[in-house]
């Protein structure tokens, strides 16, 4: 920390994109910075979610940084410990350890107009001062959990899978999961066999495809450690191949009304038994909701300690869950439910200039300029702000783009100035985006967790990821304002360029 006792960049968040980040920050000569994680582990999502199964969903060559490829990856969609491993790896690699401020819970930001500082306040009341925050809190931290009735009575063994219990044994036991999406298809196929009988209780049938994964054989792993550029290669026939076939599943009516057809024929295939088929096919348009891939859930549905309840739940009891008119006893109930979005969003109780608060700046939904900057919030940058979330590409692209933008910033910040968004170019951004909706099948009607709670879209970028890279590749001096502070906090500072 510098004399003055204000650090250059304060970063929450020890996930992806805290690390990238500060991977970053260091390469361009910035050391003066800190990370703070309210977790006792680096990882961010892949810390949280320990659950049995757990694998991305986005190949692992692309489901990387760019500038730190891996030849080792063992499978296309690699597990989450290998996931985890790689993580860990980039932190020592770039020396980021000595960075790093675990279990440190951030609570509020505040931001001084005079000095044109940050406040950080933690839960255990310490304070830190710096100059820049990037918040790269992620989306997906808060495990959300449904307030059925009389959960609290429930005594056996009760757990989310983003607060997975290694301990947790599931052989011979009788085991509800609640939930029937990204989380409930890995961990499903993953405990069937131990497990006496589970059973799965889902609300919405989901697009299932098969997820076509294998392992990478030794012979490949040598040739992309020899040959470097065969790996990046790879990693582009990747992109290309999400942006290209995938997304137009979304974006074009005639293409996709096609691929649902076939996804509703192969679920059909796949599942045993008239009344446990027609629960599974979905009634609305894909991709309104995530599209999801799997191997091997469909056989473990179709193993006989596996059932499939459609009920509403009733309620919990002290031994089970009551559906429809039957009680059915459990030993564990796993909730395989996702996570609370909204709360992430304004989690952290953030006042910017002239006492503004986030939570007022967002009276009328969530929105940020390209998703990282708010108008009255200087020097403040978002790494999965709202309006980022490229369905079918991977979340680590977005968050490298993101953060190549904000490194703009702050090399044109300087060693004393400050940055901000226009109010207008933040409205005719956002404006401009909203009106994209409309053509794609998100707005097609069903209700999903991609809009919020009045239904405005807060979590999708309306075009592909090659759009989104091209919007990120340059600052526009017509709405990013740089300024000096009243009192300049930082007279010393080590050039952020
Ligand atoms: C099970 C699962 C599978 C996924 N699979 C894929 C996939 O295949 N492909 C893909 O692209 N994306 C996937 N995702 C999305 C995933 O979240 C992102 O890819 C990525 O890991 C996000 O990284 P992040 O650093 O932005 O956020 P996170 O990984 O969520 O990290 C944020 C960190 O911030 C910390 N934090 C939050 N609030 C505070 C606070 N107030 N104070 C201090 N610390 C705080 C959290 O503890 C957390 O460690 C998956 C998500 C889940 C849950």
């Amino acid at each position: 920390m510098a004399d003055d006792g204000i650090l250059d960049v304060l970063i929450i968040g020890a996930g992806f994109s805290g690390v990238c980040a500060a991977i970053k920050l260091k390469q361009a000569g910035i050391k003066d910075f800190r990370i703070y994680d309210k977790a006792g582990g680096i990882g961010g999502t892949w810390w949280n979610n320990t659950y049995p199964g757990a694998a991305c969903d986005i190949p692992s060559h692309f489901y990387c940084f760019s500038f730190e490829p891996n030849a080792n990856w063992s499978r296309l969609y690699s597990p989450q410990e290998e996931i985890q491993a790689y993580i860990e790896y980039c932190v020592d690699k770039y020396g980021l350890r000595s960075h790093l401020n675990l279990r440190r819970e951030i609570v509020s930001l505040t931001f001084d107009d005079a000095s044109g500082t940050w406040t950080t306040l933690m839960k255990d009341g310490e304070r830190v001062r710096s100059r820049f925050v990037i918040n790269g809190s992620g989306a997906l931290h808060k495990p959300s959990t449904p307030a059925f009735k009389g959960a609290e009575r429930y005594s056996g063994i009760s757990m989310h899978t983003a607060e997975w219990d290694k301990s947790f044994e599931p052989s011979d036991k009788t085991i509800a999961v609640i939930g029937s999406a990204a989380s409930a298809i890995q961990v499903i196929p993953a405990i069937a066999e131990q497990a006496k009988h589970i059973c799965l209780y889902q609300r919405t049938p989901n697009y299932i495809l098969p997820r076509n994964d294998f392992a990478y054989s030794e012979t490949w792993k040598k040739r992309f450690r020899r040959f470097p550029l065969l790996a990046r290669l790879h990693r582009l026939m990747i992109f290309y191949y999400l942006e290209l076939k995938v997304f137009p599943v979304i974006t074009r009516s005639a293409y996709r009304a096609k691929r649902a057809e076939d996804a509703k024929r192969y679920i059909k295939v796949m599942t045993r038994g008239r009344r446990v088929r027609e629960k599974m096919v979905p009634d609305y348009e894909m991709g309104c909701k995530r599209i999801l891939i799997s191997d091997d859930f469909f056989d473990a549905l179709n193993r006989d300690n596996v059932e499939l309840v459609s009920e509403p739940i009733g309620e919990i009891t002290e031994k089970g869950i009551v559906s429809a008119s039957e009680e059915r006893l459990f030993d564990a109930i796993i909730y395989a439910t996702g996570f609370d979005l909204e709360g992430h969003m304004l989690g952290i109780e953030v006042t910017g200039e002239q006492g503004q608060t986030l939570k007022e700046a967002w009276e009328n939904g969530a929105q940020a300029y390209k998703g990282v900057m708010i108008p009255g919030f200087p020097n403040y940058f978002l790494t999965t702000g709202p309006n980022t979330g490229v369905g079918t590409t991977s979340v680590v692209f977005m968050i490298e783009q993101t953060i190549g933008w904000i490194m703009k910033c702050l090399r044109k910040a300087g060693r004393d100035r400050i940055v901000s968004v226009t109010e207008e170019a933040s409205e005719a951004y956002n404006r401009d985006l909203q009106a994209d909706f409309p053509d794609t099948v998100w707005t097609s009607g069903c209700q999903s967790w991609y809009r919020n709670a009045e239904g405005r879209m807060e979590i999708l970028y309306p075009h592909d990821a090659r759009t989104f890279r091209r919007q990120m590749k340059r600052i526009d001096p017509r709405h990013i304002k740089m300024r000096r502070a009243a009192k300049t906090a930082t007279p010393q500072r080590q050039a952020a360029q």
